[in-house]
């Protein structure tokens, strides 16, 4: 069996490199040799010379080895690739294979626009749920032939939600169709900082000339820009332009147009002209869809049902800390040889789980206290001293010290205005009498519980 799947190799290798495009394969996966095909647990072992090189193919081509595989032996379900000692110890003997059949047939043209790109960010990876889907199908379209309904298409949402990943798919379907088309993806951090040092540079024309030829401009995290004037001056050109060529612009940014601060009224109107797709909070079902997406890329990897339960539970903001606790967990296991069961989980991601809890503000600090004392909410930024919205006060202070970030200061100023040192006061009154006063400390606890929903 082995000797068969050795044998297909060649023409694995083959459709890679007209996938991934003959630079980035032959850099990488040219000097990759098969080594061993396991038919009881479907896993490929395959050996490139040194370990670098095997985790860089492992990490970023893993997934693509596999489909590869499986397109030819639809049985596989894991591809490894090793490098240094034990790949160096048995080239000698793989070496008398064959070569592939690629060396030797007329290269295959390669699509230079598909490099760059990361491939697994693709629309086949990108989990759709309730709170996505209007965002996906936009992307899809926006990759598709026809010229789209609405232009440009503005992504937004918190943190970690997906939309470079969106940007990054958008980019590979349209590079798929359209090989020869110039795409451009950046940051739009690295649009204001290449925009900055052309004008310093006097090389204003290149710097406009490179981003019109775009036939597909993808601009992502656009708050960070918002507010610098030349900046978002160029960017209206450069999206009006792109507007009036008739040709494509997503941007991304981490809220609505209208939420964006400082951002003038031509290109907020230019902004929300398209489709304006928001990716909600990731529910439940997704999380749990995402991680078991992970899971079976790694078909060697055993994370039972309670450990996934567990994942789905505390990493409810966003797919980033998801992924990265996921990805911590699998490391750990696989660095120890740690069987991966719930109580290596809690112990593992304690400091994880505590990060990840959603923050409180203390504006909601503010509202659960006055709900609390049936107080109106302008009292606690009021200059009133009696008793009865003092004390409440007080407690919202010393909760805003105890469930946020935030220092004596800042907690000051959205009191009113008040000083730090009325904040320390507070915080120690409080922190004292609920020794004592069993009934504040339960009234305490009941807001707590209120806030942590
Ligand atoms: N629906 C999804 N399906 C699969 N993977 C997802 C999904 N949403 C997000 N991810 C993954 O979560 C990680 C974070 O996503 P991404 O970087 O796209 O977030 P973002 O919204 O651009 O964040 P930021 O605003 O910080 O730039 C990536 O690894 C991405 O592949």
């Amino acid at each position: 069996m082995s000797g068969d799947a050795a044998m297909l190799w060649p023409r694995v290798a083959e459709g890679l490199r007209r996938d991934l495009g003959a630079r980035t394969f032959d850099h990488w996966l040219k000097p990759v040799r098969f080594g061993d095909y396991c038919a009881l647990s479907g896993v490929v072992t395959l050996e490139t010379q040194s370990r670098f090189s095997a985790n860089w193919i492992n990490e970023r081509f893993g997934d693509r080895l596999e489909l590869a595989w499986r397109q030819h032996l639809p049985d596989v379900r894991g591809v490894t690739v090793r490098g240094g000692a034990v790949a160096d110890a048995r080239a000698a003997t793989l070496s008398s294979q064959p070569l592939p059949a690629f060396e030797a047939s007329p290269p295959i043209a390669a699509n230079p626009a598909l490099l760059g790109f990361d491939p697994r960010q693709s629309f086949d990876r990108f989990v759709v749920a309730r709170s996505n889907i209007l965002a996906a199908n936009a992307a899809r379209r926006m990759a598709m032939v026809e010229v789209p309904q609405f232009n440009p298409l503005y992504l937004c949402s918190g943190t970690g939600q997906g939309k470079t990943h969106l940007l990054q798919a958008i980019a590979q379907d349209y590079a798929a169709l359209h090989p020869t088309a110039t795409i451009i993806l950046m940051s739009a951090e690295k649009f204001m900082l290449e925009f900055v040092g052309a004008m310093r540079g006097g090389d204003m024309m290149a710097f406009k000339a490179r981003l019109r030829a775009a036939d597909l401009l993808l601009l992502d995290d656009l708050q960070f820009v918002i507010g610098k004037n030349s900046t978002q001056e160029e960017l209206l050109h450069t999206i009006d332009d792109q507007m009036t060529a008739g040709k494509r612009l997503v941007v991304t940014a981490d809220r609505p147009p209208a939420m964006l601060d400082g951002v003038e009224a031509r290109l907020l109107s230019r902004l929300s002209g398209g489709l304006v797709a928001d990716i909600e909070a990731p529910e439940d079902d997704l999380r749990e869809r995402i991680i078991r997406q992970r899971l079976a890329a790694m078909p060697m990897v055993e994370v039972p049902d309670p450990v996934v339960a567990y994942l789905v539970k505390h990493f409810t903001r966003n797919i980033r800390e998801l992924e990265g606790a996921l990805n911590k967990l699998l490391a750990y296991a696989a660095l120890t040889g740690t069987v991966i069961d719930l109580a290596l989980a809690e112990d593992r991601l304690a400091e994880n789980v505590r990060s990840a809890r959603p923050r409180i503000t203390i504006d909601e600090i503010q509202r659960a206290v006055c709900a609390h004392y049936r107080l109106d909410k302008s009292e606690m930024a009021s200059k009133r001293r009696v008793r009865a919205i003092a004390r409440p006060r007080q407690v919202a202070m010393y909760l805003a010290k105890e469930l946020t970030p935030r220092s004596y200061p800042e907690i000051g100023r959205r009191f009113g205005g008040r000083d730090h040192s009325t904040v320390i006061h507070a915080v120690r009154t409080v922190e004292a009498l609920r020794v004592h006063d069993s009934e504040l400390d339960a009234e305490i606890a009941a807001i707590r519980r209120s806030l942590n929903g």
